[in-house]
C-alpha cells in the first residue's frame, strides 16, 4: 500500500516519509526522515539513524549519502530510517559535530514519540568516529571543554547539563554499525600527515584530537578498562559491529583493527566485518553492505 507522506493508516498509525526536520538555526541543523511506520515499531521492527562521513568538512557529505541503504533496509526488512545532518568544520570545531549529534537524537526521539524504545546508529567514516565519541561522550565533551576558555565554549555550561539531561531521558541505543571509521586520528596521522588538512579544521589542537578519541585519550577513564564506563543511552547496548571494506583506500583497516582491540578489552558485544564493499565513498552505497545489515538487523549473521 502506498501512502501519501505523513497520512495516517486507517487505524491512526503515522507514517512519515522523505520530511526534512530542523533541530537548530543553522542549515545543516536538520535530521531527515526516510520513512518512519508507528506500527513497525510495535511489530519490534528496527529504527535505523545514520551519521555522515565527510571529514567533518565536506558538504558534499550529507544524511542523503544513506539514500540506497535506507530504500533497500525499508523493502527489505520492517526498518524506520533517519539520517542526521551537522554542522562542518572549520565553520565549527569539534566538540560541535558531537552536540550537534546529541540534540539531533534527543529531537529525533520527542518528534517521532519514540521515547523509551531503542535505536541503531549506522555511522560512515567519521560518522563512526562521532558512534565511538558517543559511547562516552560526556568524558569527550569535558575533556575539550577542559581545552577552552570560557569566551570559546560552544554552549554554556548549564545548555550542556540540560542537553545531558535530555540525552539521558529519551536516548536508548540499542546497536551500532560503524563503517570504514576513524578511531584513533594520533595514530592516522602518524601514517598519513597529509590529513592533517582536515583533522587541523575540526580540531584546536593536538590535544584536542588525542582527548577526543577514547584509543589516544590519556584519561585515566579510557585507558584503564576497569574504568571504562558507557554513557547512559547505551545502557542496553546489544550489538556493535565494525565493519571495514577492504578496497577502502583513505582509511586503513588498521584502524578498526585498534578500535574492536580497545572495545573488546572492555568486554562490549562487538564483532567485526571485513569484505570488499569497494572504496572508501563507495561503502555507503553498497547493497553487498545493505544486504549484510539486513541480515544483521535479522540476527542471522
Ligand atoms: N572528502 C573529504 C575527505 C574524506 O572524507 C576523508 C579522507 C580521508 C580519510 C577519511 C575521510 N573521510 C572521513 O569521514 C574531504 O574532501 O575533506
Amino acid at each position: 500500500m502506498s501512502l501519501k507522506e505523513n497520512e495516517c493508516l486507517s487505524n491512526g498509525t503515522t507514517i512519515r516519509e522523505n520530511e526534512s526536520v530542523s533541530y537548530g538555526e543553522d542549515p545543516l541543523q536538520k535530521f531527515k526522515i526516510f520513512y518512519y511506520n508507528e506500527e513497525y515499531v510495535k511489530d519490534h521492527g528496527d529504527t535505523i539513524v545514520y551519521l555522515h562521513g565527510g571529514a567533518w568538512r565536506d558538504p558534499r557529505n550529507t544524511f542523503d549519502d544513506f539514500d540506497v541503504m535506507a530504500k533497500y533496509l525499508r523493502e527489505q526488512w520492517y526498518t524506520n530510517v533517519i539520517g542526521i545532518n551537522y554542522r562542518l568544520s572549520p565553520t565549527v570545531k569539534h566538540p560541535v559535530h558531537l552536540l550537534d549529534v546529541l540534540t539531533a537524537l534527543v529531537h529525533i526521539v520527542k518528534t517521532l514519540n519514540h521515547k523509551s524504545k531503542p535505536l541503531i546508529l549506522v555511522g560512515h567514516s567519521v560518522g563512526a568516529s562521532l558512534i565511538l565519541q558517543l559511547l562516552n561522550y560526556i568524558q569527550i565533551i569535558e575533556s575539550e571543554f577542559e581545552l577552552l576558555n570560557e569566551s570559546e565554549l560552544p554552549i554554556s555550561k548549564e545548555a550542556l547539563q540540560d542537553l545531558y539531561k535530555d540525552v539521558k531521558e529519551y536516548v536508548q541505543i540499542d546497536r551500532a554499525y560503524c563503517l570504514e571509521g576513524i578511531y584513533d586520528t594520533v595514530q592516522l596521522l602518524g601514517q598519513y600527515p597529509s590529513y592533517s588538512s582536515f583533522v587541523d579544521e575540526a580540531f584546536i589542537s593536538k590535544a584536542s584530537y588525542t582527548e577526543a578519541f577514547p584509543l589516544s585519550s590519556t584519561s585515566p577513564k579510557f585507558n584503564d578498562p576497569s574504568k571504562f564506563e558507557l554513557a547512559p543511552p547505551f545502557s542496553g547496548l546489544s550489538d556493535i559491529r565494525i565493519i571495514h571494506s577492504t578496497s577502502d583506500e583513505l582509511v586503513p583497516v588498521s584502524q578498526s583493527d585498534a578500535v574492536l582491540e580497545y572495545l573488546k578489552q572492555r568486554n562490549l558485544p562487538v564483532k567485526h566485518f571485513y569484505s570488499d564493499f569497494g572504496i572508501h565513498d563507495d561503502v555507503y552505497k553498497s547493497e553487498k553492505l545493505a544486504h549484510w545489515i539486513y541480515l544483521m538487523l535479522k540476527a542471522i549473521m
